[in-house]
């Protein structure tokens, strides 16, 4: 059984335990929208990632203060926090996010396997304001109403596939924002040609590309920005760097001129 296979099974049981439940829903913030803030930028947006653990590296960094951290990431100029909020897999909890939420003003990327609408009611009511629907985990039917029903609550998706036949399924959907995942997340292996070569599969100027994982040097982003990339999610490279300012001054590369829409 494949990893995501394992995690999908979890999830099955901890929606079970989510159905009925109401969430008090965090203080309204006005947020500028990741889009937006792409629109604008004239460099590589960075969604940086809170992520303590994985099943794929381990421990990356079990005693970060999620809000100490996305204040950090916030000072150095990154677009939107990804907080990683499930437990079994990735050591995360909706608590953090709701912590990071109110300690910033940038938007949140609640990062979790999204199969039941409820976690999107859970993620929202935490303060996300940008979803996760990974193609890999989901039936094409699940895919659509779970992306038209977080659209409908004005949230941010952002449609994760790692090759051609999810690019497929995703394109007929035509989100405003595309992840391509560098990391096969049922092998962990990662290469940074699979940006490159769904990238070029992709139909709509307008598409707001993210090319995901495996990011650690200026090289890597400008592979990435040079297939088309305008922002980047980066987790591991930022959790363990020494001098985060530096790092992020080495990812946030140059946008080509007019090339921000
Ligand atoms: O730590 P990295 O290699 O920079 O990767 C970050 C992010 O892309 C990765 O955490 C991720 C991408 N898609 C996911 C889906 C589920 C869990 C995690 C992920």
């Amino acid at each position: 059984m494949s990893i995501l296979e394992k995690i999908l099974i979890e999830k099955e049981k901890e929606v079970k335990a989510l159905i009925n439940q109401t969430f008090v829903p965090v203080e309204a913030k006005k947020i500028t929208t990741f889009k937006e803030r792409v629109r604008v930028a004239n460099t590589m947006a960075v969604i940086s990632e809170i992520k303590r653990s994985s099943p794929s590296k381990g421990e990356i960094k079990m005693t970060v203060d999620p809000v100490t951290q996305a204040k950090q990431y916030e000072a150095y100029g990154a677009a939107a926090i990804s907080v990683l909020t499930d437990k079994p897999f990735f050591n995360g909890t909706m608590d953090d996010l709701r912590a990071v939420r109110e300690a910033v003003d940038l938007p949140i990327l609640c990062k979790d396997f999204i199969i039941h609408r409820i976690q999107i009611d859970q993620a929202k009511a935490a303060g996300a304001s940008i979803i996760l629907l990974i193609v890999a985990a989901l039936s094409t039917t699940d895919l659509e109403n779970l992306y038209y029903y977080a659209r409908s609550l004005d949230l941010e998706v952002l449609v994760e596939v790692h090759n051609e036949e999810e690019m497929k399924t995703t394109l007929q959907l035509n989100p405003e924002i595309i992840g391509i995942n560098n990391r096969n997340l049922k092998t962990f292996e990662v290469n940074l040609e699979t940006t490159e070569k769904l990238a070029a599969m992709l139909t709509n100027p307008n598409t707001i590309l993210i090319s995901e994982s495996g990011m650690k040097t200026a090289a890597d982003v400008v592979r990435a920005r040079d297939a088309g990339a305008k922002a980047i999610l980066v987790g591991e490279t930022l959790m363990r760097a020494d001098n985060l300012e530096q790092t992020f001054q080495k990812l946030k590369v140059a946008l080509p001129a007019g090339g921000a829409k």
